[in-house]
């Protein structure tokens, strides 16, 4: 009798299994997840601390002559995407805008923009600051600095959350030429002194002008400059350079990339610093020698571009001519000049 119980009890418990075996089978094959054997990873590699060599910062470029680069190329409609030293030129289409937002949001980043009301110029700061806040920098902090001689005339302009402003009071000067030429001295001074500490990257803009489109981390980089609306198709010897050799914005026949937009720059803080300096130096030794270069700092930012290469180039999408019709290049326009009496208002 106990026999029997006792192979009713091991056919039973072979039996049930067996059909755990084939349950495991099927289950193993309606899973979709395979199996790595399990390992412990080494402790040592978590602890290492690799003595890199140092980064070497690239240095000016010597004199050296090349094909210039040409934004638009082959077809009317098809703009140049990188620069022949490889800095990407951003337009509308070469970007993903929501992917760039996924890298770039995460890091919490706070973006400076510099503009100097002057003068009658103080009228334009109520358009600029509306059009900012409609569509610069989405998503991010933003902290914007305002020179002037007069606070006073600076308009209040409701602010999104996570934006602020800060208007320091500068020098006015009669002259027009010396207002926007000091701008390179202005904008390092300040960063030395808190820029650097409370922003990440710094944009440094002219105030007669108005966003229009959104501009967003596709324009983030190291070192940035615009290409100038007027001279995207123009030859290098065309572009409006300081052509006197006594001057330290010079520029030769054979040099240049692109004529670059005075009223758009920007990068990293340290590099904005690195180049408003440079350009602050270059101001200095004209001035020492009585020489205004012919199209004041804008000359300058120009010379020291072709010997300091910005790591990107904004298409003129993000600085147009609100006078020009829109070329069959671009397809949109993000930041543009207002239509503006030069005379008058620098009288
Ligand atoms: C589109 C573009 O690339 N513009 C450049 C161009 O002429 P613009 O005709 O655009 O120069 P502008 O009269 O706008 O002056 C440049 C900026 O300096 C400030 N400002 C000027 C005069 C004044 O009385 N008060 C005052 O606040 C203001 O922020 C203005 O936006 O050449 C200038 C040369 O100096 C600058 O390089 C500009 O950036
Ligand atoms: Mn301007």
């Amino acid at each position: 009798m106990t026999h029997w119980r006792l192979g009713l009890g091991l056919g039973l418990c072979l039996l049930a299994s067996a059909g755990l075996w084939v349950l495991w089978l099927c289950a193993e094959n309606w899973l979709p997840v395979s199996h790595v054997p399990y390992y412990l990873p080494c402790p040592e590699i978590f602890n290492m601390k690799l003595q890199h060599k140092e980064e070497k910062p690239l240095q000016p470029m010597k004199q050296f002559q090349y094909p210039q680069p040409r934004l638009v190329q082959h077809r009317p409609t098809e703009l140049l995407t990188l620069t022949p030293w490889l800095a990407p030129i951003i337009s509308e289409g070469t970007f993903n805008p929501e992917l760039l937002m996924r890298i770039y949001q995460p890091l919490n980043l706070s973006i400076g923009l510099t503009v100097f009301a002057v003068g009658k110029y103080t009228q334009f700061v109520q358009h600029f600051l509306e059009s900012a806040e409609k569509f610069f920098m989405h998503g991010f902090q933003v902290h914007y600095y305002i020179f002037t001689h007069d606070p006073a005339a600076i308009p209040k302009v409701l602010l999104g959350p996570h934006r602020l402003l800060d208007i320091i009071p500068i020098q006015g000067y009669t002259h027009w030429e010396e207002i926007t030429i000091r701008r390179m001295e202005t904008i390092s001074r300040h960063i030395a002194k808190r820029a650097h500490q409370e922003v990440d990257y710094l944009f440094c803009l002219d105030v007669d002008m108005v966003f229009q489109n959104l501009w967003g981390p596709e324009t983030l980089g190291d070192l940035v400059a615009a290409i100038h609306p007027g001279y995207f198709s123009a030859t290098r010897q065309q572009f409006p350079y300081e052509r006197r050799q006594v001057s330290t914005a010079f520029v030769a026949e054979n040099e240049g990339d692109f004529y670059y937009a005075g009223a758009v720059f920007g990068g990293r803080v340290a590099n904005v610093y690195e180049f408003t300096s440079g350009c602050h130096m270059a101001i200095l030794a004209d001035k020492a020698n009585g020489i205004m270069a012919a199209w004041q700092e804008e000359s300058h930012l120009n010379r020291r571009l072709i010997t300091h290469k910005p790591s990107k180039v904004l298409s003129p999408e993000y600085i147009w001519d609100a006078t020009k019709p829109l070329p069959p290049s671009l397809k949109l326009i993000r930041f543009a000049t207002l239509v503006k009496d030069s005379r008058w208002l620098r009288s």
